[in-house]
């Protein structure tokens, strides 16, 4: 097969080898001056075949097409030329001919040669190989094999249709990859007057080759100069960013030409480069542009037009003479070290991150029509440093807009969701404003602080594991704690202290979680890791950040928001073994007396509220009363409408329900514990439920009739297991207004299953007595009547009172009970519990937690109608709709 070749009209070839000033290289600015030894290109016209046999070629296969060539550096090159075709360059340069043998001949002659005669007769052949700098050429081959070479010997051949020159090879035999025309060699510079299609190929250290080879379309010139190191795992033809060389002068016009998105791990469009990028490049209507470099951007001039995201972040050093940057939603203009841009000039930018770690020398910032507030562009335009806050905040910022603009590129779908990606983006851009692991305050974050991603936090560097919850590094020679997460995952338990808000933390170790039924069976937990971190924490006491994720409802979506609720010290670690028999580690962590508590308005608006239509806003809380039972409960007891204008009707609050006048306790025997009544063989009142009802952590074990708690002729202590609910209200309980039900109840924080919620108080008064209060019926609770026979034969031996049932009348007096509206899928348990009398006929009325309770979620209990079962004075059947809106309401109350 022979190929003709004809000089390509539109290239002047250089009259003579070494006149490199008259080639005019097309559609390329020079960046840099470097030594064009000549230049010729050829248009192929017709195929030929044969292939220079060289003593060393012959090791590996010829390549199948070939094609004109440019050569811009001499050197020895071994040319099997036809007979007639060597006679004539012999006889030009004076060598002996050897028949049929390749011949070693300057390249700049041969190709000088092959372009100046007539091609038809030449069927020389090029070959860059690999383990040599003595490239044999092909000067009229336009079709190029390319060969790249692992440690194995192994070779592959790719066509690259196009002239390509190769010029100063720079180091001898390291290169493993050895590929012609690979712009990212740094071997040979290249150029690509028009490549249509371009077969890149990967080279890797080990002898597996990979992705070899990766076809990219680039439509348009490449240059590569400059190449500044001597290795490369990864060797990408037409790659443009490039880790180790990246010198090109380029113009990309489609996204999806960009062969840089070939790079390994790179992302699209990126013109970043580790080490070195000479560019001059002008980049246009791309999604996502970075232009950053670790070490050195030389670029004189970068436009951007229309790109949503840019970093023009540079570790080392930029050297950009200008920056012209249009329509942008976020900029990026980053430098940890120095950014010698002169002029940077951004217009209509939505938002601009300009964070300079150490330096940033930019000698003006124009900011064109900014949207950003002024204090921003302040910050820009005065170049200095912001605080820790602001930085924080800007990184979030940020962040966010990446995850916006991922999403946006992704039509919001994405398998594992944006924000690692995200994550992994700023990281990559080392906008990771912490990289250090703090322990105690970070700077610029202050309690309260909410993050809505988990990656957040380890972005500002609150808690830098994105999955494990316990954080921790080294001190001396020891791992401590840093941080905790509490995510909801395990059991973790936080507590009120003096009657407050949460600011102790029991804290489950990591690793296997009893919470968790899975498949694999749960194992003892290892002290290694976090709980050895932990563990050693416990005698250094040192500062740990808490971070706490609270769970919401937004409209019907369900979400969580994380919030920093400050530093805490490891009080106490103990082993525990679980009703399954495995070991867990418990910590119990504590607050820093100084550290200023969770505002739990702030946390409560931030976490929404119920009711809140979709897409909308949750909105501002208009009406707060502090605390309604005005100092009468443990805690505060907040009301709040955000709803509409009502305020909550008036009655008088009491923690305490009120016997009828006529009714005189009797109090029965106490116990003299002093181990605190969980023992029933030692506790006479814990005997008489048949065992402790609450756990340690004062959770009701199961539903019982009735529970006896210890009363007031017990010589025990008030905080004995046995009275957990006569302790009252110990959850941040809210009175807040519903959509449908008028006013309810819910907790801002967290409820575990079996948690004491609230007693239903208020005036106990006999059955008919209620009943003749006609139209206020709405705060009746009867009690003593149960299924429980024990309880209705105590009902009617109680002689004093007949047979007669009493209720609880909460219209006038009562508690934040009286607020729980009825749900047919109720969270609460009403839970009968005597412990100051022994009458079983008036029992307090205790609201227990049926399972775990997001916060924010409303308390309700079953009210226990019957449907057709309620009559009005006249005995006509009454319906009241329910509105609890539970699969299981069939749409009726009674
Ligand atoms: C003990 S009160 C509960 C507090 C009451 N929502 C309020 O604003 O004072 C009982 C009354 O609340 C309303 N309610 C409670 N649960 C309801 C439900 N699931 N559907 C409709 N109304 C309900 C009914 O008017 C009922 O008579």
């Amino acid at each position: 097969m022979e190929v003709q070749y004809q000089v390509d009209g539109n290239m002047d070839p250089p009259k003579s080898s070494m006149d490199s000033s008259k080639f005019k290289r097309r559609r390329i600015s020079a960046v840099r001056d470097y030594p064009l030894q000549f230049a010729v290109n050829l248009r192929q016209v017709d195929h030929v075949h044969p292939y220079a046999r060289s003593p060393v070629l012959e090791k590996y296969p010829p390549p199948k097409i070939r094609k004109g060539v440019t050569v811009r550096r001499d050197f020895p090159v071994k040319l099997k030329f036809p007979t007639a075709l060597r006679n004539q360059i012999s006889d030009s340069k004076g060598s002996n001919s050897d028949d049929g043998m390749p011949m070693e001949y300057s390249a700049f002659d041969a190709a000088n040669f092959c372009a100046s005669t007539d091609s038809k007769q030449s069927n020389t052949t090029i070959a860059m190989h690999p383990e040599s700098l003595n490239a044999t050429i092909a000067t009229n081959a336009r079709d190029i094999l390319a060969c790249i070479k692992n440690k194995d010997d192994d070779v592959k051949e790719f066509n690259i249709h196009d002239s390509h020159e190769c010029i100063e090879p720079k180091k001898k035999g390291v290169e493993e990859s050895s590929l012609l025309m690979n712009i990212e060699d740094e071997q040979c510079e290249v150029d690509v007057p028009i490549a249509d299609n371009i077969y890149a190929c990967t080279n890797v250290r080990d002898s597996k080759p990979q992705n070899v080879p990766n076809v990219i379309d680039v439509c348009d010139i490449h240059v590569c100069t400059k190449p500044k190191k001597s290795f490369e795992e990864t060797s990408l033809l037409m790659n443009i960013g490039d880790e180790q060389c990246q010198a090109g002068d380029y113009q990309v016009t489609h996204k999806s030409q960009n062969p840089a998105s070939l790079t390994k791990g790179a992302c699209s469009s990126m013109a970043g480069d580790e080490q070195c990028s000479d560019s001059m490049f002008g980049v246009h209507h791309f999604k996502e542009t970075s232009n950053d470099d670790e070490e050195c951007v030389e670029a004189t001039s970068v436009e951007v037009n229309n790109p949503k995201v840019i970093f023009i972040d540079d570790e080392e050093c930029m050297e950009s003479t200008s920056v012209e940057i249009n329509d942008p939603e976020v900029i990026f203009i980053d430098d940890e070290e120095c950014v010698q841009v002169t002029s940077v000039v951004v217009n209509d930018p939505k938002a601009i991150f300009d964070d300079d770690v150490e330096c940033v020398n930019v000698a003006s910032v124009e900011v064109n029509h900014s949207q950003i507030g002024p204090s921003n562009e302040e910050l820009i335009i005065n170049n200095e440093l912001r605080n820790d806050r602001d930085k924080i905040k800007w990184i979030i910022n940020i962040y966010r807009e990446v995850c916006k603009e991922l999403e946006r590129n992704h039509n919001g779908k994405s398998k594992g969701g944006f924000t690692m990606e995200a994550a992994s983006i700023l990281q990559k851009r080392h906008k990771w404003i912490k990289r250090d692991k703090l322990m105690g305050t970070i700077p610029g974050i202050e309690v309260g602080d909410h993050f809505d991603w988990r990656a957040e936090l380890n972005l500002v560097g609150l808690h830098c594991r994105n999955i494990h919850g316990i954080d921790y590094k080294m001190l001396g020679e020891k791992i401590v704690a840093i941080s905790v997460v509490d995510s909801g995952r395990y059991d973790n338990v936080f507590k009120s202290k003096e009657g407050e808000f949460p600011d102790t933390l029991i804290y489950l170790g990591e690793g296997e979680n009893p919470k968790l039924k899975g498949k694999k069976p749960i194992e003892d937990q290892k002290l290694r890791g976090g709980n050895l971190a932990l563990k050693n924490s416990a005698e250094v006491k040192n500062p740990i950040r808490v971070i706490r994720k609270f769970f919401y409802k937004y409209g019907k979506v369900e979400k969580s928001r994380y919030f920093y609720d400050g530093l805490y010290y490891v009080d106490s670690c103990r082993e525990e073994i679980t009703s399954s028999g495995k070991l867990v580690f418990k910590f119990l962590l504590k607050k820093f007396p100084e550290q200023p508590r969770l505002d739990w308005l702030v946390v409560w608006k931030l976490v929404c509220v119920n009711d809140i239509p979709e897409g909308k806003e949750p909105p501002t809380v208009d009406y707060v009363i502090d605390d309604i039972s005005q100092d009468k409960e443990r805690i505060p007891i907040r009301a709040v409408n955000d709803f509409d204008d009502e305020k909550l009707p008036i009655f008088n609050y009491t923690p305490n329900v009120t016997y009828p006048d006529s009714y005189h306790p009797v109090i029965d025997d106490g116990c003299d514990c002093i181990d605190g009544c969980s023992d029933s063989e030692v506790c006479p009142c814990t005997q008489k439920n048949g065992g402790s009802s609450y756990n340690y952590e004062e959770r009701l074990i199961k539903k019982k009739p009735f529970i006896i708690e210890c009363g007031p002729s017990c010589n025990c202590f008030t905080s004995c297991l046995n009275r957990v609910s006569q302790r009252g209200i110990n959850l941040p309980l809210e009175v807040f207004k519903t959509k449908m039900k008028g006013w309810g109840v819910r907790s801002r924080s967290f409820i575990r299953c079996g948690s004491f919620i609230c007693e239903y108080t208020g005036e106990i008064i006999l059955d008919n007595e209620g009943e003749q209060r006609v139209g206020m019926d709405e705060y009746l609770f009867d009690i003593g009547v149960s299924d429980d026979p024990s309880l209705r034969k105590a009902n009617s031996l109680d002689s004093s009172e007949g047979y007669e049932c009493f209720t609880i009348d909460a219209a006038r007096l009562g508690n934040v009970g009286r607020f729980i509206n009825h749900s047919c899928s109720p969270n609460l348990y009403p839970q009968n519990v005597l412990y100051d009398h022994g009458n079983k006929r008036m029992p307090h009325i205790m609201f227990f937690a049926m399972e775990d309770i997001p916060p924010l979620e409303e308390l309700t209990y079953d009210y226990n109608y019957e449907i057709n079962g309620v009559c009005d004075t006249k005995g006509n059947i009454k319906v009241k709709p329910c509105y609890c809106g539970s699969d299981e309401c069939n749409g009726r109350m009674y």
